[in-house]
């Protein structure tokens, strides 16, 4: 295979599916996109259109021969491909009797990526036949639109696929983060952490949530927009790190369980945007709109960032 596969297939076409599936194509590959729900495949359809208008704005001219094709036929999704990629929900029983159905039809050197959010690949593995084959590929939400994906080998990944995987990334023009294998991988390890005070800081009423987004969008995502977190200890300055973790790591959060709070409001039914409310509320095409203000913001910064030196 050359770095790009010609022929890929995506397994799950959900909120991830039509991203992954379009930013392939996009870069020249054939891309077969499957679902086992046919509801679901015709929600990507309409998805991937929305996609596809949202890269014509940002990325470069798209390479020639690239398409995306929809269906509930496996055999016809795997045939002749080189790479899948698995986007199923994150459940582990579910994603190993998926392996084990694509394993039964497929030949010993297809490449299984799975884009778990943080399952451990080698956990996995450990029902495959070739374990070999499975790597993590964890993309970014939205991934048409970040430009980067971990890469984690499992204990038993051939050395030889990460390679291959590094240069599969870098031919559609993203950034490969290489990682060791570690429960949550890195992305969602820092985000969780950053999460975890977000949520006590609101549960202890210390700050309005308005204000929680403002604070953390401004002081801390914008800034961690253009220099990474270690560039920013050099920024800061390492004697100011250790006079102020010296006294407030302690005093951070620890729980290790999800806030009551939040418990509460999924009982309730308050999920977020899927359900018109959750942390806010959201009448009548609010959801919808925000949607879009969010698309546009991330296309604008994504353009701005990609036009400035990498600190
Ligand atoms: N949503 C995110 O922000 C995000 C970001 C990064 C990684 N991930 C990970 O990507 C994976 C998919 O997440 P998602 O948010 O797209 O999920 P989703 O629930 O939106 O979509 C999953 C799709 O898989 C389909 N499916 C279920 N069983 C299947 C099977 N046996 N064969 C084929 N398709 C099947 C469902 O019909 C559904 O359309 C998860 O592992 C998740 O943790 C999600
Ligand atoms: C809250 C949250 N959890 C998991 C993921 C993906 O693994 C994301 C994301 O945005 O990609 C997320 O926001």
């Amino acid at each position: 295979m050359s770095s790009l596969p010609t022929i890929a297939t995506v397994i799950g076409s959900g909120t991830m599916g039509p991203g992954i599936a379009a930013t392939l194509a996009r870069a020249g590959a054939t891309v077969r996109l499957y679902d086992i729900s046919p509801d679901a495949i015709a929600r990507a359809e309409a998805a991937y259109d929305v996609v596809r208008g949202v890269l014509e704005s940002v990325d470069s001219p798209s390479a020639p021969g690239g398409s995306v094709s929809f269906g509930t036929d496996l055999d016809a999704a795997l045939a002749d491909t080189e790479l899948i990629i698995e986007a199923v929900p994150e459940k582990l029983e579910l994603k190993q009797k998926v392996f084990a159905d694509l394993e039964a039809r497929i030949g010993d050197d297809v490449i299984i990526a799975t884009n778990t959010s943080g399952i451990p690949i080698t956990t996995m593995a450990e029902s495959m036949t070739v374990p070999a084959r499975l790597i993590g590929m964890h993309w970014s939400n939205p991934p048409h639109l970040i430009p980067m994906i971990e890469v984690i080998p499992g204990e038993k990944t051939s050395s030889e696929l990460v390679d291959q995987l590094i240069e599969i990334v870098k031919a559609f023009n993203y950034v490969p983060v290489l990682e060791k294998e570690i429960p949550g991988f890195v992305e969602n390890r820092v985000l969780y952490a950053i999460l975890r005070e977000c949520m006590a800081l609101l549960e202890e009423g210390i700050v309005t949530p308005e204000g929680l987004d403002a604070c953390v969008k401004w002081g801390i995502g914008y800034k961690l927009s253009v220099v990474g977190p270690t560039r920013l200890l050099d920024m800061a300055g390492l004697d100011i790190y250790q006079a102020v973790s010296g006294y407030l790591n302690k005093d951070l959060d620890a729980s290790t369980d999800t806030p009551q709070f939040i418990k509460d409001k999924i009982a309730a039914g308050q999920l977020g945007f899927k359900t018109n409310g959750g942390m806010y509320e959201y009448g009548d095409g609010d959801v919808d709109a925000k949607r879009k203000e969010i698309i546009t913001g991330l296309i604008a910064a994504r353009k701005t960032l990609a036009s400035i030196p990498n600190v």
